[in-house]
């Protein structure tokens, strides 16, 4: 068994194609065992009409029915027999490349939702849209080829190949010497194809990614007027795959017609030197005949090779980075040894211990020894400059990265222990970006516990205060909401995210403030919800604003990645460090006490 390729290196297009035939190993075996026998029916056909032509003629003349009989039945077999085989290699190749591109299909839209956040931090979302769409299609167009794809064509191509020297020596090397600039013209069309293939799909991604971007923030590029300059980059990677695209395409579309003049060459030499060959007794005709066929058979699929060859290199780009989505381990939980490999989260606070983490690429470390505890039913609140690390820590105790170095400890279970499930159950963060879908209210707000009762959405709505606004929707609970349906306040998204929170039931909450955005009434409901929400819970939240210190139990500051003061509002404040300067400046903003503006500059 191969290891999997480290985190960044390119995982090769075998590796999936592996991935996606080891389960199908039966269906494989079927098609390795009919094939040949196919391969063999596709010689017996030009050899039985050579032999036809010249013992069955005679013995026609002579009036031998047996053996005229015996040719013909053996002809017929053959004929038919190339036939049915080449339906059933048909069927069973196109079914077993449904089957993997359904698979494929599966794991990329597995993977592109469950990307690690090492992932997101090295491609952007837009690329994984793009792998899941684009290249899934690719790879189709390969499978879509079916029993007539690559192997089919290349097998009947070395089978003939290896026959032609025994029908006639002579013939098969001119035949050899007029296809051998054919063969170096495949090698080359093949390495140039190939490139054109890898970068046709990186412009296809990078125009896939410009353009999610550039929606997204449509309204902030009408602001500053920079429409313009946002459509010049996205033409730009239009005109590059255009370029690569053409480029892949001009060389496939040469290898056609030089194996044509190739072919018609070889026939054409066949022709005059096998003539030459039955006038002097050296060759038969059913032998220069068989010759001709066997020449036909090798020509037509050699002739489509290029065509196939061009399917085959995009679907191998694509493969590969498809494989960066489905053909990695996920990088995200380390799988400690032993016994101690699985373990439930319990209640009963949380321990950061001795936590060192660098995001990749960078060489200072975002966290540099943090340690503080919460206890079980305790809301702390992370205070700190921007940039100094806050979200960093929330993101290591919602596992979507893994400390370098220390451990965070929920209930006493390391968190790297923790099954997946068990830790989403457990762990519910609540970002700054509220997400609702195109969906009821009631589909919304169980997204946190599918299987929920409509008695227990409606607690969990009251409870942070959110039925109040439900009741006056056109249809209560079962309003659509979100892009498509009746659209939501800030504040009330807000309650809707916070509804689900508390219809999870997690063990710990880790909340990115999230009233920044509001005005004053809508701040307030929310703070209030989450009061409730907050109440007997352990809780980490980020707080951005002054307001949020009144929800908190205990404070801890955070500069430069690093904890530098904890403890209750009153004594922080009193202790006169850090805290004390960042709420001195956030009651001079509250209280409207901001610094002058500076004057005009003068010329
Ligand atoms: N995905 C990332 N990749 C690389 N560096 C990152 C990433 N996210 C954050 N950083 C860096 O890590 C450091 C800590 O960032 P973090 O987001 O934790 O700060 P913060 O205290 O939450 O700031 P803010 O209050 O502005 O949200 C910063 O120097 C930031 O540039």
């Amino acid at each position: 068994m191969t290891s999997p390729p480290p985190a960044g290196a390119p995982v090769p297009a075998r590796r999936v194609v592996a991935l996606l035939a080891r389960p199908r190993r039966r269906e494989l075996l079927r098609i390795a065992v009919v094939l040949p026998v196919k391969l063999l029916a596709t010689i017996a056909v030009p050899l039985l009409v050579g032999r036809m032509l010249d013992r069955g003629i005679p013995a026609l003349v002579e009036r031998r029915w047996s053996e005229v009989a015996l040719l013909a039945g053996l002809l017929l077999t053959a004929a038919v027999a190339e036939l049915a085989l080449t339906y059933r290699v048909l069927y069973q190749v196109s079914a077993l490349g449904q089957e993997m591109l359904f698979e494929l299909r599966c794991r990329v839209a597995s993977a592109a939702l469950g990307q690690s956040s090492t992932f997101r931090d090295r491609h952007h979302s837009g690329e994984a849209f793009s792998r899941a769409g684009a290249d899934v299609q690719t790879v189709g167009r390969l499978f879509d080829a079916g029993p007539d794809g690559l192997v089919t064509r290349l097998l009947t191509v070395v089978v003939i190949g290896a026959v032609l020297p025994f029908v006639d020596g002579w013939l098969a090397c001119l035949t050899v010497s007029a296809l051998a600039p054919v063969a170096v013209l495949l090698g080359w069309v093949r390495r140039r194809g190939g490139r054109a293939h890898r970068d046709a799909q990186r412009a296809t991604a990078d125009l896939t990614t410009g353009l999610l971007e550039a929606t997204r923030v449509v309204r902030v590029l009408q602001a500053f007027g920079a429409q313009e300059r946002a459509a010049a980059a996205l033409g730009r990677s239009s005109r590059r795959y255009r370029h690569a695209h053409q480029r892949a395409l001009l060389l496939a579309g040469l290898f056609p017609p030089a194996v044509r003049l190739a072919g018609n060459t070889a026939v054409a030499a066949v022709l005059v030197v096998g003539a030459y060959r039955i006038a002097h007794g050296h060759a038969s005709v059913g032998e220069v005949t068989a010759f001709l066929l066997f020449l036909r058979r090798l020509v037509d699929p050699l002739q489509d090779l290029a065509s196939v060859l061009e399917t085959c290199q995009a679907a191998v780009a694509a493969l590969e980075r498809l494989g960066d989505l489905v053909g990695r381990e996920p990088d995200g939980v380390p799988r400690p040894a032993g016994p101690d490999r699985r373990r439930a989260a319990a209640p009963g606070g949380v321990e950061l211990r001795d936590i060192w983490f660098s995001y990749a690429g960078r060489s200072r470390p975002a966290l540099r020894g943090v340690s503080f505890r919460i206890a079980e039913g305790e809301t702390v609140a992370l205070v700190g400059a921007t940039g100094a690390g806050k979200s960093t820590i929330a993101k290591l105790l919602t596992r979507a990265y893994h400390p370098a170095r220390g451990t965070v400890l929920l209930g006493g279970v390391d968190l790297g222990r923790v099954p997946e499930d068990e830790l989403r159950r457990a762990v519910v963060p609540v970002l700054q970006e509220t997400f609702v879908f195109t969906a009821t209210v009631e589909e919304n707000v169980a997204l946190a516990r599918p299987g929920a009762s409509d008695e227990e959405v409606v607690r969990a709505c009251r409870l942070v205060g959110a039925d109040r606004f439900i009741a006056r929707l056109p249809d209560g609970y079962q309003t659509r909401i979100g892009r498509s349906g009746y659209r939501l306040s800030a504040g009330q998204e807000q309650l809707i995210a916070l509804a689900r929170v508390c219809l999870a039931e997690p063990v710990l909450v880790v909340l990115d403030e999230a009233t920044a955005a509001l005005d004053a009434g809508g701040e307030r409901t929310v703070q209030d919800a989450l009061r409730k929400l907050l109440a007997g819970r352990t809780a980490l939240l980020i707080a951005h604003r002054f307001t949020a210190l009144r929800l908190a139990d205990r404070v801890v500051v955070v500069d430069d990645g690093k904890v530098v003061e904890q403890g209750s509002v009153a004594a922080l404040s009193a202790a006169g460090g850090d805290f004390a300067r960042q709420s001195r400046a956030w009651r001079a903003v509250l209280a409207g006490d901001l610094p002058p503006r500076p004057g005009p500059s003068g010329p």
